[in-house]
């Protein structure tokens, strides 16, 4: 008998000291049983109401630990020092916090694995409320944002719903999504700060083409190329993280002419950058300054190597959407293709981002629609870096005795014949050899992927078969990669890019 009021009281001490009303019960009983002045029936109806409150105290705590040991598993409690797991153990633990240690008694094991994961989720949920703390996402953008894995995603509806904010909302999604804001230590204000920054250099020339919504969808495209083929698998976090970032700042400050414009009548860019990709050389070197600006720079955890490869990366990429590069760079990569080695990273990246700019006569009818309309009425119009004075730049050029550059001409103009050109000798090409590049890179992937998935399944190895992917995103249609940290399985891999 006493040795089963010992257990009891044991438990107790262990579980909760907040019922403290039950032990002064279980004390008086203890006090009867040695005064022998309970009855039988009294002490086992005790004991019957003891155990109902153990059980319901041991589930509510099994249930607490079974969460924290979810949440905190890879914690390795022997990495700490001594001082540092008292510490944990009286800070964290709520047995150790409350009770007094008995004599000099060292706290035990699981209470300091306990406590240390308990600080770790502490700094974990830290870490996570300064991440999101400052970018309210209006409920019918996130709405709209549900569908941001999809080719025909409509990027004009996510800018009216977020109130002219697209590349804002679209930008943070996606590196949310993609994790890159916890992997690289993002402060959300300062990312917040960045997106407003770019959204207002997309504005500063009030573009009908060039503009934040553009940025946003170039962005989407890019993401939807990545995740869909399966092309995110072979990149790491970095890399990631310089693709998105490139195409949000691929046309940054666009003046709304074109380079062509700038050479001809000497421009200070076109001076700057002696007529070479004039625009793009801006829009990259401008988005570099702007982060340096400590309230604007994403890129503070970057260690020296990694922001020198994300900087090499973002340059290669952006510089590689100027059009007079296109038929190059479409060589250039069917070239490669056609040789055995492996293809280069910046190249099929640059490729990617390059399409996504002119993907939109891939899409539905009425976003295409849209967008040719916007160009029409940009090549129509201009604010020029020389006066500031609003005129089209085909009336300028005019003005100036230059020739009219080929779309800018309001009176002679076939737009549906100059699209179909487009689409035919660019943009058709363009996704032909984006597509062979993508299944020269992922077939080999998903090779590797069948044959471990093979072993796996010899092996009933269910904890890493197909279904246990650990993903770049949260969306289901995103794996990782397993050259990447954490990388898992190939498994949902499929070849549909463009729609
Ligand atoms: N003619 C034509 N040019 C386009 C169309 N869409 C995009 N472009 C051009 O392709 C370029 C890609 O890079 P930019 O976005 O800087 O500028 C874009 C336009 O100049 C289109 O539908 N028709
Ligand atoms: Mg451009
Ligand atoms: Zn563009």
């Amino acid at each position: 008998m006493s040795r089963v009021i010992d257990e009891v009281q044991t438990t107790i001490e262990l579980a909760d000291w907040s019922i403290i009303g039950f032990v002064v019960r279980i004390r008086l009983m203890l006090k009867k049983i040695s005064q022998d002045e309970i009855s039988k029936e009294d002490l086992m109806r005790n004991l019957e109401y003891a155990a109902q409150v153990l059980e319901t105290v041991y589930i509510d705590e099994t249930r607490r630990l079974c969460d924290e040991e979810d949440e905190l598993s890879e914690v390795e409690p022997d990495a700490v020092p001594s001082e540092v797991r008292d510490w944990l153990a009286l800070t964290f633990t709520r047995s150790m916090s409350n009770i007094k240690r008995r004599g000099g008694d060292k706290p035990k094991f699981r209470s300091v694995a306990h406590a240390i994961r308990a600080g770790i989720m502490v700094d974990r949920i830290y870490r996570r409320m300064s991440s999101t703390v400052g970018l309210h996402v209006p409920p019918n953008v996130l709405l709209l944002l549900k569908n941001l894995d999809d080719w025909s995603f409509d990027v004009f509806s996510v800018n009216e719903a977020g109130d002219g904010h697209a590349l804002k909302y679209v930008g943070y999604e996606l590196l949310q999504r993609y994790d890159l804001i916890a992997k690289f230590k993002i402060n959300t204000q300062t990312l917040d700060g960045f997106l407003i920054k770019l959204e207002q250099g997309y504005s500063k020339h009030c573009n009908p083409y060039h503009n934040l919504v553009h940025a946003a969808d170039v962005t989407q495209t890019t993401h939807h190329v990545l995740t869909q083929s399966g092309l995110a698998l072979w990149l790491t976090d970095l890399e990631i993280l310089a693709t998105l970032v490139a195409a949000m700042i691929h046309d940054y400050e666009h003046t709304g002419t074109t380079n062509n414009f700038h050479i001809n009548t000497s421009s200070e860019v076109a001076l700057l950058y002696n007529d070479r990709a004039v625009l793009e050389n801006h829009h990259v070197s401008a988005a570099f300054r702007l982060m340096k600006d400590d309230d604007h720079n994403i890129l503070t955890s970057l260690k020296k190597e990694e922001y020198r490869d994300f900087r090499s990366l973002v340059i290669d990429i952006v510089l590689a959407t100027d059009m007079s590069y296109h038929f190059q760079q479409i060589k250039n990569m069917k070239n490669l293709l056609s040789m055995p080695e492996n293809i280069d990273k910046s190249k099929a990246l640059s490729l990617i981002v390059h399409c996504a700019d002119i993907s939109h006569p891939a899409k539905d009818w009425n976003l295409h629609f849209k967008w040719t309309e916007l160009l029409i009425e940009e090549f129509f119009r201009q604010a020029t870096f020389m006066t500031g004075v609003l005129l089209q730049q085909g009336d300028r050029e005019a003005e100036m005795g230059l020739p009219i550059s080929p779309l800018c001409d309001r009176k002679n103009t076939m737009v549906a014949e100059s699209q179909i050109g487009f689409i035919d000798f660019i943009v058709d090409p363009s996704f032909q050899v984006m597509g062979d590049m993508l299944e020269r890179v992922v077939t080999p992937l998903q090779q590797r992927n069948t044959i471990s998935e093979e072993v796996n399944f010899e092996r009933a190895d269910k904890a890493t078969s197909t279904t246990s992917l650990t993903s770049h995103c949260s969306t289901p249609s995103t794996p990782r990669s397993p050259d990447s940290p954490g990388g898992s399985s190939l498994a949902l891999l499929n070849n549909d890019v463009t729609a």
